[in-house]
C-alpha cells in the first residue's frame, strides 16, 4: 500500500475506486488501522471513492515520538487530501476518527461535503485517566489493553458469534506502536472539541452505538445538540466499533445519507 509525506508524518493509505467519483475519506480509531473499514465499504457500491489511512502513530503510518493535539491530526487528513489533490470530500470518522473529522470540519468548514461521525465525542475526559492509558501502554505495550479494549469494542454476542473478525481486530491492536498509541492517547485527554461544534456547518450524520461504554449516546446527542445540520442515528446491538460490528447498518445509513449530499 502506498505511503505519501505530509509535513513530517509518512502515511500509508489507499484510494480506491472510479476516478472522477466524489471521494468519502475514512479516519480510523485509536489502536485501529485502515482495515476496520473493509466489511463497510462495499455499502459504498460504486458510485464513490474510497481513500482510508492509518492515523499516524498507527499501522504503517510512522510518527514521531512527540505530543499532537487532535488539531495536528486533522492537518494529516487535511494534507493527505490535498497531496492527493483532492479538494472537497465526504469525511467518515470513528472515535479518534471522528475527532480528526470534527477538528477539520470546525476549522475549514468549506472542506467537507458531508461529515459523518460515528462512536465518537467532542470532549472524553478525563486528562488523568488518559494519561494513566498512555503510561500503561508504554510501560507494558498494547496487550496490557488489549482484553479490556475488545469488552468495550464489542458486545458479547458478536465477540461470541464474529470470532475471525474480532480475531482480526485483536492481531492489529497487539501489533500497534505502543508509542503512537501513546501520543493520540494525550491528544484525546487534551481535547475539547465543544466550542468548535458551531463552525461545522456541514450536513452532519452522528452514528451511536447503543451498548458502546466507550462513547455512550448520550455524547452523540450532545454532538447533535452542537452541530447545526447533524441528524441522529442509535444503533441497537452496537458497542464502540460499530463500523465492524454492525458494518451492514452503518454503511446502509451512511449511503443513504451520502447520497442525499452528493
Ligand atoms: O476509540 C477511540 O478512538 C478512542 C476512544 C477509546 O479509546 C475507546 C476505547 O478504547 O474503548
Amino acid at each position: 500500500m502506498p505511503q505519501i509525506r505530509v509535513g513530517d508524518v509518512d502515511l500509508r493509505y489507499e484510494l480506491a475506486g472510479p476516478e472522477g467519483a466524489p471521494v468519502v475519506a475514512f479516519s480510523n480509531s485509536l489502536g485501529a488501522t485502515l482495515e476496520m473499514w473493509d466489511a463497510l465499504l462495499p455499502a459504498l457500491g460504486g458510485g464513490y471513492r474510497a481513500l482510508r489511512y492509518d492515523t499516524r502513530g498507527h499501522g504503517g503510518s510512522a510518527t514521531r515520538d512527540a505530543p499532537a493535539e487532535i488539531a495536528d491530526l486533522a492537518g494529516d487528513l487535511a494534507g493527505l487530501l490535498d497531496a492527493l489533490g483532492i479538494g472537497r470530500a465526504h469525511l467518515v470518522g470513528l472515535s479518534l476518527g471522528g475527532m480528526t473529522v470534527q477538528a477539520l470540519a470546525s476549522a475549514d468548514p468549506g472542506r467537507p461535503l458531508s461529515a459523518t461521525l460515528m462512536a465518537t465525542a467532542a470532549h472524553l475526559p478525563s486528562a488523568e485517566t488518559w494519561n494513566e492509558r498512555a503510561a500503561t501502554v508504554r510501560a507494558q505495550g498494547p496487550g496490557a489493553l488489549v482484553e479490556a479494549t475488545l469488552g468495550r469494542w464489542f458486545t458479547p454476542g458478536f465477540a461470541q458469534r464474529s470470532t475471525e473478525a474480532v480475531a482480526a481486530v485483536r492481531a492489529r491492536f497487539l501489533a500497534c506502536d505502543a508509542a503512537g498509541y501513546a501520543v493520540c492517547c494525550g491528544a484525546i485527554g487534551r481535547m475539547d472539541l465543544r466550542p468548535a461544534l458551531s463552525a461545522i456547518t456541514a450536513p452532519t450524520l452522528v452514528i451511536a452505538g447503543r451498548d458502546d461504554p466507550s462513547t455512550p449516546p448520550a455524547m452523540a446527542e450532545a454532538l447533535c445538540a452542537g452541530i447545526p445540520h447533524a441528524e441522529l442515528v442509535v444503533l441497537p446491538r452496537a458497542a464502540h466499533l460499530l463500523a465492524v460490528e454492525r458494518a451492514e447498518a452503518a454503511g446502509a445509513y451512511l449511503r443513504a445519507f451520502l447520497d442525499r449530499h452528493a
